[in-house]
């Protein structure tokens, strides 16, 4: 069985997240191909199983990721789908983490595209990766800079996921017997 892993961030803990969920599957038995979906040559999947994932910035997916999703709406709905957004709000906990829930343009499409599951998985956040004024709001908040990444959580996520698959391999029945959904909704 074949899991198309897409991706998109900017500074790498999305990417290294992608790559364990990719690992993690193969020593389930499955094989995952692993995309930047900010590659020009990211194409519609063709695979049994996706799983796609983005960094938030600013309550939203990285804007390549939102593309995709709207591009590849009705290939994404015929399959079976898992879903993760990587951020701080995790870390950060309470009103934040609760608005973080849905970034954008999750609730745009999550209607069309009935995902298994959809997952806030915390990030890596670096004094680098911000402005001054930014770090000062950091800091206000009480951010701590450095990799909050829960590998634990993220294998077992993973390991969920092989599991249903390999239990159900014939997956998301009700989509593919149906009409696709009209990219005219988004
Ligand atoms: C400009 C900027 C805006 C961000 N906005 C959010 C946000 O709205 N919500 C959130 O939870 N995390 C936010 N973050 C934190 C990042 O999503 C987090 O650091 C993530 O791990 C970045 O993934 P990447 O290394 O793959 O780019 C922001 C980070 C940056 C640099």
């Amino acid at each position: 069985m074949r899991v198309f892993i897409g991706y998109a961030g900017e500074h790498g803990a999305t990417r290294g997240i992608a790559e364990r969920i990719a690992a993690t599957l193969t020593g389930q038995g499955l094989q995952a191909d692993l995309t930047d979906l900010a590659d020009e040559r990211a194409t519609a999947p063709d695979h049994d199983a996706c799983v796609l994932g983005s960094a938030v910035h600013n309550g939203r997916w990285i804007p390549a990721a939102a593309e995709y999703l709207r591009r590849y709406t009705p290939e994404l709905a015929r399959r079976p789908l898992w879903l993760f957004s990587v951020g701080l709000a995790r870390v950060f906990g309470g009103p934040l983490e609760r608005w973080s829930q849905n970034p954008d343009p999750l609730p745009a499409v999550r209607d069309l595209l009935s995902p298994e599951d959809h997952r806030l998985l915390a990030g890596a956040f670096e004094r680098a990766h911000t402005s001054l004024p930014g770090h000062v709001i950091f800091r206000a908040m009480g951010g701590h800079y450095g990799d909050h990444r829960n590998w634990p959580e993220i294998d077992a996520w993973t390991k969920d996921i092989a599991h249903r698959l390999l239990s159900a391999p014939s997956g998301k029945e009700h989509h593919r017997n149906g009409a696709a959904p009209s990219l005219r909704a988004l």
